[in-house]
């Protein structure tokens, strides 16, 4: 399977079609069968699907499709905010903002496209963005698709004019679980943290 990944096209491997909205949506495939279906609304993830055609991500059937409301499924990018912690509305407007795909980003580690199918994004703020949020910036995220299925983001934000500023960020993520009782997360029992249903600190 090594073969593949040296040969692997990732350029045909990436395909742009439309979605209900007409908007441009970017598939990336791996030789295996797996895909990824990325939308230029939100730069958000709308599908991950292993190599049997299964849907790895959620999408609720109470989801909006209607842009600029960004649909409830998938792999949300929360910035300049998450949640409520801010005066920015939930979440922040990068979900709800339309990407360009960037053809000539920034390098990063050559290992990080070995073999994979990657697309690049960029988000910049808009007139109507900086008067709510004065700060220029450039957002780039990267989505891959590995020879074994996995699906990688990397996100690289930079500010534009050298002016501090601070922001809180997330990639609201909604994994499908056959059964939530059984679902545990693990690694917080050192750290404080908000439970946002129960509104408990601990
Ligand atoms: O409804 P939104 O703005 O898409 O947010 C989705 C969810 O985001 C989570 O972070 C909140 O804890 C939930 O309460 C909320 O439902």
């Amino acid at each position: 399977m090594g073969h593949y990944a040296q040969v692997w096209d990732h350029k045909a491997a990436t395909e742009i079609i439309k979605d209900w909205n007409g908007i441009d949506q970017v598939v990336l495939r791996n030789p295996h069968g797996a895909s990824a279906k990325i939308s230029l609304h939100g730069g958000q993830v709308v599908s991950w699907r292993n190599d049997q055609g299964e849907e790895l991500l959620f999408t609720s059937n109470k989801a909006i499709f209607k842009p600029p409301k960004s649909m409830r499924g998938g792999i949300q990018i929360c910035y300049p905010q998450f949640g409520d912690c801010g005066s920015l509305d939930q979440h922040g407007f990068a979900r709800n903002k339309m990407w360009v795909i960037d053809e000539n980003p920034p390098p990063l580690n050559s290992n990080e496209t070995l073999g994979k199918s990657f697309v690049d994004l960029l988000l910049k703020p808009s007139e109507e963005d900086l008067k709510h949020w004065p700060h220029s910036f450039e957002f780039r995220l990267r989505v891959s698709l590995a020879v074994d299925g996995d699906l990688t983001l990397i996100s690289r934000i930079r500010n534009i004019n050298g002016k501090p500023f601070s922001f809180s960020f997330a990639y609201h993520t909604y994994l499908s679980v056959s059964d939530i009782s059984e679902v545990r997360i693990e690694g917080l029992e050192t750290l404080d943290y908000l439970d946002n249903l129960s509104k408990k600190s601990f």
